[in-house]
């Protein structure tokens, strides 16, 4: 019999945790069918962490088979108030086990513990919250008044049941938007972490039981991508599949579902964010801000702001001051430990990114010859794990691939722009759409932008600062459909018309 649990301890923060290694199926870890395994890696050393079950289409189908029943005999008849009711037992159970779960995000992701990791529990917490109190309130349809012999009314119901893939940016909390907004709409739930980050959902995985979920409600397959995340998306009795990571695979799943049943696709794909600063901007607070912005979560953020526009009256101001903040604040070197106050910035999650980001600065700094600044040497003196410092490029040209593609990673670029329309123009020069940002203290200004740019999520005079009660989502190449605030609950329910004819003669 494989090993379905393993005994880890952190040091660090005098945490010790029974880690389930196995499939979560029917509210019980199993091994997977071929009894293959996946190695997991703490990004911080680059050492083996321990090793969990790595399902295949054999297990995806057992996983819907146990998802489907579920829905039918149990969940589709459970209350929305029930459903609002576990959600909120689940949400206790959070909060009792936050920091174990921020710790096991910081040990498999490098997420720094303090600065980073917590906020993601932080974050968690509040959807939960949210929507556990959504469950009995966004499901309710409308009444549409037709003729004197005639009226409709509509219902919103679940999916039934729903597929979710997450990557490994915000491993437990990207899970989190997609399952609590599908369970408080009444859907059944299978959900594969990524293949580098599945130690904190399986952990999560002991919350959904305690909480009470009649089993089958919430599956977990954790695996490959192009095996468990294309039999997900290919299956045929999926109803819905919600997907967040690269643009390419996005793209995969919606052929995936043209070519089975047509279930309903939400992508949150790519970006390559623009945050304009005008002349009028406070300049220190756009500084900061945009520095957050790139840097936190060392850049691995779908809505990072990772092109810069600065109009040419302050541009060599803010290039100069951006650099000392990169330097005062963002600074990677000697920091190595993500379990240590100090470490702000993390390593990246793997050596794969890690040589990726890396090339797009080698290609920066020798084949475009942009100039590039950097926070410290790079590689790094002394790191074992994936870190890269803070990087700056500056006057980069809008044809420059390092402006054009999503590098995520702590890369920035900086150019000019010289009023409203040349800044506008630039920033709309991408095929993503996922978000933006403006500093202005011209309140037209600021508004003419959120409504020319094109782009799911606008920041006025902030960054990257988003809510759970606000919806989110992609324009263009970004991605289709919106999660979080109510959106999050509809983006599970569909709409059912009922025509209704009162009419004696006929
Ligand atoms: N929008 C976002 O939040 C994210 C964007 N990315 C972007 O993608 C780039 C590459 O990162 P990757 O880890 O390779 O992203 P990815 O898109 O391959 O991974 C995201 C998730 O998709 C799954 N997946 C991979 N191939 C699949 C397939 N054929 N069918 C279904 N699911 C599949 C993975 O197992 C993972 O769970 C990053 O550099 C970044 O630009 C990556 C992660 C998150
Ligand atoms: N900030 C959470 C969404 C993302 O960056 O992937």
């Amino acid at each position: 019999m494989p090993t379905l649990y393993t005994d880890i301890e952190i040091p660090q923060l005098k945490i010790s945790l029974k880690q389930p290694l196995g499939l979560f199926i029917n509210n019980e870890f199993c091994p997977s069918s071929d009894g293959k395994t996946i190695e997991t890696v703490n990004p911080a050393t680059g050492e083996p962490i321990t090793s969990f079950q790595a399902a295949n289409e054999k297990d995806v189908d057992k996983a819907v088979k146990a998802a489907r029943a579920a829905f039918d005999n149990v969940w589709s008849k459970t209350s929305s108030e029930q459903r609002g009711i576990y959600l909120s037992n689940l949400l206790k159970l959070i909060e009792e086990e936050q920091d174990t779960l921020a710790a096991l995000e910081t040990l498999d992701a490098g997420k720094p513990y303090h600065s980073n990791a917590k906020g993601d529990l932080a974050q968690i917490l509040q959807l939960t919250r949210y929507f556990a109190g959504s469950a009995d309130k966004f499901d309710k349809g409308a009444t549409i008044p037709l003729t004197f012999n005639k009226f409709a009314y509509t219902l919103k119901v679940p999916f039934g049941v729903v597929a979710q893939i997450v990557p490994w940016n915000y491993p437990l909390a990207m899970a989190c938007w997609k399952l609590q907004g599908a369970l408080a709409a009444g859907n059944t739930v299978i959900i594969k972490p990524a293949e580098n980050t599945s130690l904190s959902l399986l952990y999560f995985a002991t919350l959904i039981k305690k909480a009470g979920f009649p089993p089958g409600v919430v599956n977990i397959v954790p695996g490959y991508g192009s095996l468990v995340g294309q039999a997900l998306a290919s299956h045929m009795d999926i109803d819905k599949i919600s997907f967040t990571g690269s643009t390419k695979v996005g793209g995969f799943v919606l052929e995936a579902s043209g070519q089975s049943n047509l279930k309903d696709v939400t992508l949150e794909c790519g970006g390559k964010s623009p945050a304009l600063v005008f002349e009028d901007a406070d300049l220190d607070k756009a500084i900061d801000w945009i520095a957050a912005g790139i840097f936190y979560n060392s850049g691995q953020n779908c809505t990072a702001n990772s092109r810069v526009y600065v109009q040419s009256s302050i541009y060599d101001k803010f290039v100069e001051k951006f650099k000392e903040t990169a330097k005062k604040e963002w600074d990677v070197a000697g920091k190595f430990d993500p379990f240590d106050e100090k470490c702000i910035v993390g390593p990246v999650i793997s050596s794969t990114q890690y040589d990726r980001i890396k090339s797009y600065i080698e290609r920066g700094k020798k084949e475009e010859k942009l100039d590039m600044f950097q926070t410290s040497e790079f590689p790094i003196g002394g790191a074992k794990g994936y870190f890269i410092p803070p990087t700056i490029f500056t006057d980069v040209p809008q044809t420059s691939k390092l402006l054009q593609d999503e590098i995520f990673g702590p890369v920035v670029v900086v150019s000019k722009f010289t009023n409203y329309d040349d800044a506008l123009k630039l920033a709309n020069d991408t095929c993503y759409g996922l978000a933006s940002a403006v500093f202005t203290k011209d309140v037209k200004k600021a508004h003419m932008f959120a409504r020319d740019i094109k782009a799911g999520t606008v920041w006025i005079n902030s960054s990257n600062d988003e809510d759970v009660t606000v919806p989110f989502g992609g324009f263009k190449m970004s991605g289709i459909g919106r999660e979080l605030g109510q959106s999050g609950v509809d983006t599970y329910l569909q709409t059912k018309a009922v025509h209704i004819n009162l009419s004696l003669d006929n």
